[in-house]
């Protein structure tokens, strides 16, 4: 109740939009600089040998590229300290960024680190509504990873795939026989509806318009997250606020959305009655809902934008990726060739998708060690610890930044190539594109479907070449930008792809 009248405080607010932007202003220049005098608990100095080595930079300082240019920040300090793990404040709170081989197996293992606290801390790109998708409690959040173990069995997956295929047919008729498209426009778009169809409500998932709304407004949570909003939550700065309203309108369309199946007294074959059929409470059920949404479109949307950026530069692993796809409809589907390829996908049971395709799953695998910006947070929620030998205070953060070992030259030579045909390392944690140790995604299995799945679709759609903005193949691709720790994103219009229909669709 709370939140809905400071919303429509807000509104009101945002009406008048120079006032607002002094009110809200100046009291922020105020606060931070309040807090950017008041000595932060980095000061106290601390020369044991077990304490990380201090970044020498003030805490106002290390702002800023920590969330704006995390890759080139955390690479860069680790080179100026000389050690593989040092410390550095924002504001008031100790981060301690951690490397190496030792470093990443005691971060990943370690027992005190809670990812919760870690990620609502440090990442912000949530929804934000206290006791739905932040400040949850762990019998929420195991709640909800409960569920969603559930609705990815096998029998409801099955079941799942086949609408995925109709979303995707539907999304692809709509850019016509040919054209041009921006991977990095359309492809995440494509992976929003599929994942909207996985995890939410059939009554989003068959509006195109309220899903197109939908990514709009998770859109301007990323837009809206900066490092103002991120360290002081609590304060009413214009970032806050957006978000906020974003938040609790993508709350509007879920809820809305729940109301109606209950109502109704429909029972649906979603994930949506999977969780009113737990019997759980309505937080969850949004939480499960709102919270899913994110982690599941926008990292399955970035990695399978990157993933046919690099089939369309790669063509040898194109025509393999090809052949396995045909091969597979042959092996599984006894439908003639004349039916649609949706319908002949749709015939390819789920263990073929899962055990079947080793060209894909190196493809998978390869693009997210290239593709993937992650930094993974935690906080010590338990008493002090060490990793690799360095103190971590009990409460304070704790980084590791993928690129320390995805992008090791020691390990994969050659770091930046995009090659799904190297050898896999031996060494424990050398790969942690899903996670490692007690974290390790929880929504692998759906994610890697839905890539599977509809890339296929769309490399037996569409004969495709990349373009530059003269029509020709362009001479220089650029590279994933790990300072977008959210997307990864190159820039705008980079992969343009010229694609035209394999077979005239006369349904068209
Ligand atoms: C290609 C798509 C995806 C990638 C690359 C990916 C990657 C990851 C990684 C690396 C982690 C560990 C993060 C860390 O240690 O800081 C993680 C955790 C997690 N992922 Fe995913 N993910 C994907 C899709 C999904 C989807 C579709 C869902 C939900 C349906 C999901 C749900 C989760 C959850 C709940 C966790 C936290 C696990 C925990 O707290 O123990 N992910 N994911």
């Amino acid at each position: 109740m709370l939140i809905i009248g400071f919303l429509a405080l807000c509104r009101s607010f945002l009406a008048e939009r120079a006032t607002t932007s002094v009110a809200i202003t100046v009291p922020s220049v105020v606060v931070l600089l309040l807090l950017w005098l008041r000595p932060t608990d980095g000061d106290d100095s601390d020369d044991s040998e077990a304490t990380p080595i201090k970044l020498p930079e003030w805490g106002i300082l290390t702002i800023k590229p920590f969330f704006r240019t995390r890759f080139d920040f955390l690479s860069s300090s680790f080179e100026l300290c000389g050690k593989s793990i040092f410390q550095f404040n924002l504001l008031r709170n100790t981060v301690i960024a951690v490397s190496g081989e030792v470093g990443r197996k005691d971060f990943f293992t370690s027992k005190g680190l809670d990812i919760n606290e870690g990620f609502a801390f440090l990442s912000g790109a949530i929804p934000m509504l206290p006791g739905v998708t932040s400040d949850l409690q762990a019998r929420r959040i195991s709640m909800i990873h409960k569920r969603l173990s559930t609705a990815q069995n096998s029998d409801h997956l099955s079941r799942l795939l086949p609408r995925i295929l109709a979303d995707s047919t539907g999304i692809m008729r709509t850019w016509g026989n040919s054209g041009t498209l921006d991977l990095f426009d359309s492809v995440p778009k494509l992976f929003f509806q599929t994942t909207v169809r996985a995890l939410a409500a059939t009554e989003i998932a068959d509006d195109a318009a309220l899903v197109a709304r939908l990514k709009e407004l998770y859109d301007r949570l990323d837009e809206t997250t900066t490092p103002t909003c991120v360290l002081l939550p609590w304060f009413p700065s214009p970032s806050m606020l957006g978000k906020l309203l974003a938040s609790k309108r993508i709350y509007d369309i879920v809820n809305h959305a729940i109301e109606l199946r209950i109502q109704s007294g429909r029972h649906g074959d979603d994930t949506l009655q999977i969780l009113l059929d737990s019997g759980d409470d309505r937080m969850v059920v949004l939480g499960f809902i709102m919270g899913l949404l994110v982690a599941g479109a926008r990292s399955t949307g970035t990695t399978a934008s990157w993933l046919l950026a690099f089939l369309e530069s790669h063509p040898e692993w194109k025509y393999k990726a090809i052949a396995e796809v045909e091969q597979l409809v042959s092996d599984h589907s006894s439908l003639p060739l004349s039916n649609s390829h949706e319908t002949q996908l749709s015939a390819v049971p789920i263990e073929a998708w899962e055990g079947n395709m080793p060209v894909f799953d190196a493809m998978i695998r390869e693009t997210l060690r290239v593709a993937q910006p992650h930094t993974a947070m935690r906080r010590n929620i338990g008493p002090d610890t060490y990793i690799n030998g360095a103190r971590i205070p009990s409460g304070a953060y704790v980084v590791y930044p993928f690129s320390d070992v995805h992008l090791n030259s020691a390990l994969y030579p050659d770091p930046w190539r995009w090659d799904p045909a190297r050898s896999e390392s031996k060494m424990p944690f050398s790969y942690v594109g899903w996670g490692g140790g007690k974290t390790v995604c929880l929504g692998q299995r759906l994610a890697k479907l839905e890539l599977k799945t509809v890339i296929s679709l769309y490399l037996l759609e569409f004969k495709s070449d990349l373009v530059d903005g003269s029509g020709r193949r362009p001479d220089s691709l650029p590279r994933p930008n790990w300072n977008d720790a959210l997307t990864c994103k190159p820039p705008s219009g980079s992969y343009m792809v010229e694609y035209s229909r394999r077979k005239t669709d006369f349904s068209l």
